[in-house]
């Protein structure tokens, strides 16, 4: 029993949360040894070894830190981590005590758990180079407080660096006025839509278009239970990737 992981989630009774605590607790050598959500002191975590913080994009860095400063792994798939915020960890991180396992503190933002949206934003990376045109459309439950999604955002930024990198310009567009904001938020430059819809969990389409073609790069889930995969692979993978890491495509050998 010793040799089990010991996970604390923060963000518990949240629809990810919950269903976070039932994967960790149906996994095989993991053992929940703490539930948190608004309002809980978190202490010493209840003694884990590695936190997974599913809360809101205010609270997400504070939880964070208090975990880095006791020497807990994270894995973080709450939204909203800015480039400063993102900086704001790597210092604290630099200054961390040795994890409670031994060796340095690892800590996971993911922006995305599921398998098909990590490489739904791969495949887009690869195919901007080709195409002259790209936007995003994110479609998620309208319970969803932020928009864009981090997984619109991440996708627009390396889709963004990639076409930086082969040395394309702006994506075409003509538009002069746009008084609504028909023509969406501009993130590093692309396009990114946002639709709230009822019956929705979490959808993204990438749309690159060329002359006389479009591809579609389109990923749905369906059910939260497409994320659970994915955050124990973070929870196992954490101890044995030190300092940041964003994506959880470095944990699953596309680097
Ligand atoms: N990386 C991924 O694959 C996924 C990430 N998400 C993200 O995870 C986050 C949570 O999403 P949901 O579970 O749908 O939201 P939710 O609103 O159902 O759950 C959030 C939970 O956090 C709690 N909370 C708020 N402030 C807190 C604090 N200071 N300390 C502790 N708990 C606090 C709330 O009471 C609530 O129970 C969002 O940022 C969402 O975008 C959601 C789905 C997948
Ligand atoms: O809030 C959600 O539901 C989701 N949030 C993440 C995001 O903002 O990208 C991941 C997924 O899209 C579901």
């Amino acid at each position: 029993m010793t040799d089990q992981l010991a996970v604390a989630v923060v963000g518990a009774s949240g629809r990810m949360g919950s269903q976070a605590c039932a994967a960790v607790e149906a996994a095989d050598g993991l053992r929940l040894v703490g539930r948190y959500d608004v309002g809980d002191e978190l202490g010493d975590l209840g003694g884990a070894d590695v936190v997974v913080e599913l809360t809101v994009p205010d609270a997400s860095p504070d939880n964070v830190a208090h975990c880095v400063a006791r020497g807990v792994h994270c894995v973080v798939g709450t939204t909203g981590w800015t480039p400063e915020r993102l900086a704001r960890l790597e210092e604290r991180l630099a200054q961390a005590p040795s994890a409670r396992t031994g060796g340095p503190v690892g800590v996971l933002v993911a922006p995305n758990f599921a398998i098909g949206a990590i490489l739904m934003m791969r495949f887009a990376q690869t195919a901007a180079r080709f195409y002259e045109s790209v936007e995003v459309v994110e479609l998620h439950h309208p319970q969803k407080v932020d928009a864009p999604s981090g997984t619109a955002a991440r996708t627009a930024s390396l889709v963004a660096a990639a076409r930086a990198e082969a040395g394309l310009g702006d994506v075409p567009d003509a538009t002069t006025r746009d008084e609504l904001g028909a023509r969406g938020a501009l993130v590093d430059g692309i396009p990114v839509h946002s639709v709230r819809l009822r019956g929705l969990v979490a959808h993204q389409e990438v749309l690159l278009g060329g002359v006389g073609e479009m591809l579609t790069i389109r990923h749905d889930s369906f059910d939260r239970e497409s994320f659970m995969p994915g955050v124990l692979a973070g929870v196992r993978g954490v101890a044995d990737h030190p300092g940041l890491t964003v994506g959880l495509e470095h944990y699953l050998g596309l680097d």
